[in-house]
């Protein structure tokens, strides 16, 4: 098997945007902002493949994630988000393709990787007539960690994901939020290098989600690379650095967040006076935003500073000048067909 940490092509990350009529892999291109490209890479796979019967669930995935990024890998329903991931654990094998993380070959090395990953798959799995600590202890006497410490290790996980206080409850008595913290808390009793999370706020309310993602984006200031799937945009867009989509199994995108959320060149105007505003700008009013915003496609030479200046010397009260950017949400339902449960 090729070693991957010897890649020497330098394109970390690759970059590509189709439209449905055009199913092309993902595209390798320009350098993109965001950390150096020679940041170690912490997961990597290579042609990455996994067939059932005639259908590829993953298909020829190649993908980067870097030493402390928040990597959000998004994909409608049924697009191989989790059998991914489990490659990644060495809970499926791969039909074809090669897997690194953190430094060594999986599955063969799977053994040396798992005591240094946090992971939480499919919904976490806890014994439902054991308290939420007696749980936690169970785990981490199947670790690698020493007994002693266990205690108070067991008991920081339960404080850092909220669950401090009830520690006694059977775990059949949680809620669905609850029992979600609970394997976070199981994935972060070893103090992980790499946490691999398949959708991890799956059942939290509002709060709960922002105490999930307050909680990842603080482990990961203090050195742990975060790894999440997710269908979830808004939590991907609020969390993680970089983007993966994945499309019936093939890597359609893989950027930093802040790419895809590129500016378009075009500004939106805001204002009391909109229909002067319309008026003055003629051809370079291109479209009307939800909330009435205005559009413009400015000059080339003129840029902001001119508009503003035009529409002002119009009569026209100016609230605000916004460049216009791309959401994720235009990217991902561009460049994705419906989940494979809609097909
Ligand atoms: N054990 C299996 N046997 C046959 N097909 C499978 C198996 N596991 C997954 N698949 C198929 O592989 C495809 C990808 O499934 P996967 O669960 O990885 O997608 P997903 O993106 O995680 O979906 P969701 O967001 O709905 O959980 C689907 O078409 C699914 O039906």
């Amino acid at each position: 098997m090729t070693n991957l940490g010897e890649r020497s092509d330098g394109a970390r990350r690759s970059t590509g945007v189709r439209t449905p009529s055009q199913p092309v892999p993902v595209q390798r291109a320009r350098p993109l902002p965001g950390p150096p490209v020679d940041t170690p890479l912490v997961i990597e796979t290579r042609g990455l493949t996994k067939r059932y019967g005639s259908r590829a669930a993953v298909d020829e995935v190649d993908l980067h994630v870097a030493e402390g990024d928040r990597y959000g890998f998004l994909g409608p329903n049924g697009s191989g988000k989790t059998t991914m991931v489990r490659m990644l654990l060495g809970l499926v094998f791969a039909t074809r393709g090669e897997i690194r993380v953190l430094g060594h070959e999986v599955p063969r090395e799977v053994h040396r990787v798992l005591p240094r990953i946090g992971a939480m798959v499919e919904g976490p799995a806890a014994y439902g007539h054991l308290s939420g600590r007696a749980n936690l202890d169970l785990l981490d006497a199947s670790g690698p960690g020493p007994r002693a410490g266990r205690r108070r290790r067991v008991g920081e996980a339960m404080e850092r994901v909220g669950l401090g206080g009830v520690d006694r409850r059977p775990v059949r008595t949680y809620s669905l939020g609850m029992r979600q913290r609970l394997g976070l808390a199981g994935a972060l009793l070893s103090k992980p290098d790499l946490l691999i999370l398949d959708e991890p706020t799956n059942g939290l309310d509002p709060h709960g989600i922002r105490e999930i993602r307050e909680l990842l984006i603080e482990l990961n200031h203090e050195g742990t690379t975060v790894f999440l799937s997710s269908h979830l945009l808004a939590e991907i867009e609020a969390l993680c650095t970089q983007v993966g989509v994945v499309d019936r199994g093939r890597l359609v995108l893989e950027e930093p967040l802040d790419a895809v959320r590129r500016h378009t060149g075009r500004v939106v105007v805001t204002t009391p006076d909109v229909e002067r505003a319309a008026a003055a700008l003629g051809s370079a009013l291109v479209d009307r935003t939800p909330d009435g915003g205005l559009v413009v496609s400015p000059a080339d030479d003129a840029g902001a500073a001119g508009l503003a200046r035009h529409l002002v010397g119009a009569g026209v009260r100016l609230d605000a000048l916004e460049p216009e950017t791309v959401s994720l949400e235009d990217v991902v339902v561009r460049i994705t067909g419906p989940g494979s449960d809609r097909a």
